[in-house]
């Protein structure tokens, strides 16, 4: 039984002042954002005029909702407009009939935003950048990253609040327990540091998880994005990990009403995002080399990749190929080659697609 998300995504411009921030705070000054609200949500059967197009839809539910606060001074919508409180009030506007809202973020800047899980609790997250070099000593003779090389690794830190954390400054309470692990591991060589001296992904974010929970009782997840396609994740229990790639691929609603637009013949750039989930080796400290990712799945890739989706959906006996179809294809196939594929994310444009899970072990963060 696959879990099956809509997932959608839509910017605003706005300014606003945060005056319960300290005076000398810099959100208490009047200032400005490119704002982007994100949600993922489980839609009824039937809820799309047009079955196979409930990513449009969605997105559209999104944007009439954020127009709202676009190039307005967000404080003459609502009292406090933190990003917390932005997201509260969207949630609080999106039409409910039909539409299980799962989740609903705000991002401020592309370092700072919140999400509302499905229960309601607020997530805070912060993104940190440092540049540092490594080696993975255990890897077969020849592979790449057995020499030294390096990144520049991006951390994505999660957090709740709770009665050391609260809401109000949380991103700040998240940036004091980073700053001295910046200092730790910018410009360093990850193996010269107690605990990764086999510096994957996977034991570097649960190293992050070790230096950081007694700081943050809050935190809720560590995410190292190790290049722009790939990391993994840990939240205190389990590892994640993903390899994104990019399929430049055709198609036409094959249902759709012929003077739909989405009928028409067009094209995307998709965002695939594979995402797995185990133990670690005992050897290689990883769930699976993403490069054995990448070459395992290949078949597939070149199935969807430069094709014809529609025609594919047709072979392959799917109801369309709109992104819930083919995520949910591509997650079967491709639990064939790679058993620990657990989720398959499809985003058509950015933040707009679907995802769907084997076994749903909860959304990690958007
Ligand atoms: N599960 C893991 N697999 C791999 C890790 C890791 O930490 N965990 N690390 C590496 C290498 O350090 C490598 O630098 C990054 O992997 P790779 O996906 O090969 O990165 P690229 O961006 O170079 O991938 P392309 O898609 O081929 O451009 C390897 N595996």
């Amino acid at each position: 039984m696959l879990s099956l998300y809509h997932c959608a995504q839509a910017g605003f411009e706005a300014a606003r002042q945060l005056q319960r921030r300290a005076p000398q705070h810099p959100q208490a000054r009047l200032h400005g954002h490119s704002f982007e609200a994100r949600l993922r949500a489980r839609v009824e059967p039937g809820w799309a005029a047009v079955a196979g197009t409930e990513v449009e839809q969605l997105q559209q539910h999104l944007a009439d909702v954020t127009a709202a606060l676009d190039h307005r001074l967000l404080n003459d919508c609502l009292p406090e407009p933190d990003d917390t409180a932005l997201a509260r009030w969207l949630q609080q506007r999106l039409p409910s009939a039909g539409l299980q809202l799962v989740q609903i973020g705000v991002q401020s800047t592309p370092r700072s935003g919140c999400e509302l899980d499905a229960t309601g609790h607020a997530h805070t997250w912060r993104r940190y950048r440092f540049e540092a070099a490594h080696q993975l000593p255990r890897v077969p003779a020849g592979h790449k990253c057995g020499r030294m090389h390096g990144h520049g690794f991006e951390v994505l830190l999660h957090a709740r609040p709770d009665g050391l954390f609260d809401e109000l400054g949380a991103a700040d309470r998240l940036d004091h327990a980073w700053a001295p692990l910046q200092q730790r591991l910018h410009r360093h060589c990850l193996n010269d540091i107690a605990g990764l001296e086999n510096p994957t992904s996977e034991v570097l974010s649960a190293w992050l998880w070790q230096q950081l929970v007694a700081a943050l009782p809050g935190l809720s997840r560590v995410t190292v994005f190790e290049t722009a396609s790939c990391g993994a994740s840990f939240d205190g229990q389990r590892y994640r990990i993903w390899k994104d790639l990019t399929l430049d691929s055709a198609r036409r609603l094959r249902h759709a009403p012929p003077d739909h637009p989405l009928a028409a013949l067009y094209g995307h750039t998709y965002t695939l995002r594979l995402g797995l989930g185990g133990a670690l080796d005992a050897v290689q400290g990883w769930v699976l080399d993403f490069g054995d990712v990448k070459r395992l799945f290949d078949p597939l890739f070149k199935a969807l990749d430069h094709q014809p989706l529609h025609e594919l959906a047709a072979t392959a006996g799917l109801p369309d190929c709109d992104c819930a179809s083919l995520a949910g294809w591509i997650l079967q196939q491709g639990r064939r080659e790679l058993a620990a594929l657990e989720r398959v994310d499809l985003y058509q444009t950015p933040g707009c697609g679907a995802l769907v899970m084997a076994a749903d072990p909860g959304l990690s963060p958007i």
